[in-house]
């Protein structure tokens, strides 16, 4: 069983909660995360998840990087913005190994085109959009039952 989760938050995640309700709903990502780590806490078992949020690509990059050697056994990433276009980001996914989860609180196919390409969703192990911050709290679940 997976003991340790890192929740990574990426561009813009940091106002969630501030603006746009209609689209990103009204939970700020500080409760987003503090739910999440409820969630590990609640299992009493020693699980954890480790939570970051960065607007910039590298400083995710080297936090993926870093993931490896706290010995995260599982990844959930928002990229917001970087989903898709970073190749970066997911050459850092793949060349760790360690499973993660797309999460995406939209539904990004019903949005721009644009968002429609994802660098990550074809090596994820799954892919939740458009379910609001449930997908956090169904994808910290899952991952902490890997
Ligand atoms: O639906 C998602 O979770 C996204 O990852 C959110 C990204 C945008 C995050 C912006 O978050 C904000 C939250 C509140 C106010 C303004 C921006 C967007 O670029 C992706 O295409 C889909």
């Amino acid at each position: 069983m997976v003991k340790k989760v890192l929740l990574i938050n990426g561009p813009n995640l940091n106002l969630l909660g501030t603006r746009e309700p209609e689209k990103y709903g009204t939970t700020s990502l500080k409760d987003i995360e503090a739910a999440a780590q409820n969630q590990a806490s609640s299992k009493e078992d020693g699980s954890e998840v480790l939570v970051y949020q960065n607007n910039t690509e590298g400083f995710i990059i080297d936090r993926i990087h870093q993931a490896k050697l706290e010995g995260v056994g599982f990844i959930i990433i928002n990229a917001g913005a970087y989903t898709h276009t970073s190749v970066g980001i997911r050459d850092a996914l793949l060349g760790t190994a360690i499973p993660f989860i797309e999460v995406h609180i939209t539904n990004v196919h019903q949005r721009e085109p644009f968002r429609h390409q994802s660098y990550l969703s074809d090596k994820a192990v799954a892919v939740i959009c458009g379910l609001g911050v449930y997908g956090y709290t169904a994808s910290i679940e899952y991952a902490l039952n890997y």
